[in-house]
């Protein structure tokens, strides 16, 4: 039996991952949305894809829970984007709410599924789902690492006229302007980047990753980045869906790793078909560790403000 999607939100990130997914021929799809008809028309524009592109994946749109019964993973991708001039934080409230009507609603029909949440603010509406879902953290898993560490990797490479296969990075914290570039454990073809970019220019990289998705908004003017998120999406569920055991990073509820406790924080994580398999200490420097105690002291701030008490 083929395996079961299903992408909540069939937005602009919703609707460009289950195309991704589509393409991929490994599962059947359905994307739910609380517009009528929209999510219906967009699938039947994806399926009509298929026999051009030679898929048959079954897409489906839907405004009914029901139709997502039995999902093996669910996308949380429902909820507001921000706007020029806005933080990812300015979300919080009104992407709260829906994302815990959401999560409810998956549970009820899938109650065994991994769930990956990509509405911002990131790490704070990952912790919503884990509360509401009452999952084990190794089935709530935040997407944003993969996305920002993109970002740098992407940099990296035009700076120095390599290919972006060839460029490894890590980037760390919440997805927010605290997050953690680690500039240190950057390689080309396996040479730290010290030895090939100056260290000013470095660190102007490492702040253009960090102002990477507010650097889209501004371009785009009404709304946010898509291509390159449901990009990583689609990373993390080849991962688990093919048990691939790939290692990258993303917001996993921390337990202790890193010295940090009940908090989603980016950390690289193993993904299989359990969810998340192993979280990979890297040892820091103390540099490292101050940065990343700082940015999830800036997730603290907001979980606070949810009013969850784990
Ligand atoms: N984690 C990350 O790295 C990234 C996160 N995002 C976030 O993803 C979210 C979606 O972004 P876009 O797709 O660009 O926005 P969008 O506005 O294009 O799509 C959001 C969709 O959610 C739907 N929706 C609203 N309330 C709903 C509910 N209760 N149930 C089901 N669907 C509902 C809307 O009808 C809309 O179709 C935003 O919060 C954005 O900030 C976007 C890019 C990267
Ligand atoms: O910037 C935003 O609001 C969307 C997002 O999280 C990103 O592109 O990194």
């Amino acid at each position: 039996m083929r395996s079961k999607i299903t992408v909540v939100g069939a937005g602009f990130v919703g609707s460009t991952l289950v195309q991704r997914l589509a393409e991929r021929d490994y599962a059947d799809i359905v994307m739910y949305d609380i517009v009528p008809n929209m999510p219906q028309g967009k699938a039947l524009d994806l399926l009509q894809a298929g026999p051009v592109l030679g898929y048959d994946s079954l897409v489906t749109g839907t405004n009914d829970y029901a139709d997502t019964a039995d999902s093996d993973i669910v996308v949380i991708t429902s909820g507001f984007p921000r706007k020029p001039g806005m933080s990812r934080d300015d979300l919080l409230k009104k992407n709260q709410e829906i994302v815990s009507q959401v999560t409810e609603q998956i549970v009820r029909y899938s109650p065994n599924t991994i769930i990956i949440v990509v509405t911002n603010p990131l790490d704070a509406m990952a912790h919503v789902a884990l509360h509401v879902s009452g999952f084990p953290r190794e089935r709530v898993i935040g997407m944003a690492g993969v996305l920002d560490t993109a970002r740098f990797r992407t940099f990296i490479a035009q700076e120095v006229g390599a290919s972006v296969r060839d460029v490894q990075a890590y980037v760390l914290g919440g997805h927010g302007d605290t997050m953690v570039p680690l500039s240190r454990l950057c390689t080309v073809a396996g040479l730290p980047i010290s030895q090939l970019i100056a260290a000013e220019r470095i660190e102007e990289i490492v702040q253009r990753t960090r102002d990477g998705g507010a650097e889209i908004v501004k371009l785009l003017g009404n709304g946010s980045a898509y291509f390159a998120p449901s990009a990583s999406v689609l990373q993390m569920i080849d991962s688990i869906l093919l048990d691939k055991k790939q290692i990258v990073p993303c917001a996993v509820h921390l337990e202790g790793e890193y010295g940090l406790n009940h908090l989603f924080v980016g950390v690289p994580a193993q993904l299989g078909s359990k969810g998340i398999e192993k979280i990979i200490e890297i040892e820091l420097t103390d540099s490292e560790r101050a940065a990343l105690q700082k940015s999830a002291s800036a997730v603290q701030e907001l979980v606070d403000v949810l009013g969850i008490h784990n």
